[in-house]
């Protein structure tokens, strides 16, 4: 088995259609996705909110690395470029977790280190697996609890989006 929960973030371009091509090219290993968020940018501020959401992918047949080669080539596919770290992009696919596995290889880091100071990924997370738990960090509600209102006040549901629907 191999579960494994992955974060979408675009701010370039259709973000909705960047982040709708993760959970079309991933099909039938795609077993839960969040509602979409807009969210103001962390770490680099001078740049567009993003949309973000979180995905539940499930397949014996790929392991971590699998995971973050999947990733990769929907970022391709989405023409990404490159730039600066924490910059704009088209589409951005992290592997936060991978089921328990913990890795330090920098090209893989697991669970993925910016998780817990993340409310862009920890709320939508917490939307569709209530009881998740942080490999090493314990539950991810204890996690958005930590952090301040104002942290959590950058992260708005756009209720009317959907990754599950192309119209
Ligand atoms: N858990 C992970 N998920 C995705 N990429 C990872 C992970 N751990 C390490 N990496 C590596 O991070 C490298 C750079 O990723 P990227 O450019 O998306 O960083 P970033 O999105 O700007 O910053 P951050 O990773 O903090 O969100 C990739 O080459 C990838 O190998
Ligand atoms: N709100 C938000 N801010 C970000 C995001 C993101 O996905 N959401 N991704 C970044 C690049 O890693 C940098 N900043």
């Amino acid at each position: 088995m191999s579960r494994a929960v992955l974060s979408l973030g675009s701010n370039l371009g259709d973000r909705l259609a960047y982040l709708r091509s993760v959970v079309d090219g991933l099909g039938d290993a795609v077993v839960a996705v969040s509602g979409v968020y807009e969210t103001e940018p962390w770490g680099v501020t001078d740049q567009p909110d993003f949309l973000n959401a979180v995905c539940v992918v499930d397949d014996a047949g790929r392991d971590h690395w699998a995971w973050l080669r999947a990733g990769q080539e929907l970022e391709r596919a989405a023409g990404r470029v490159r730039e600066r770290r924490w910059g704009p992009r088209t589409l951005d696919v992290d592997v936060v977790t991978v089921d328990d596995v913990r890795s330090d290889d920098p090209e893989l880091l697991l669970p993925h280190p910016g998780t817990p100071e993340r409310a862009s990924v920890l709320i939508p997370w917490l939307e569709i697996e209530p009881d998740a738990t942080l490999p090493g960090h314990g539950p991810v509600a204890a996690l958005l609890s930590a952090l301040p209102e104002s942290e959590r006040a950058t992260v708005r549901p756009r209720p009317g989006l959907s990754l599950r629907q192309s119209t």
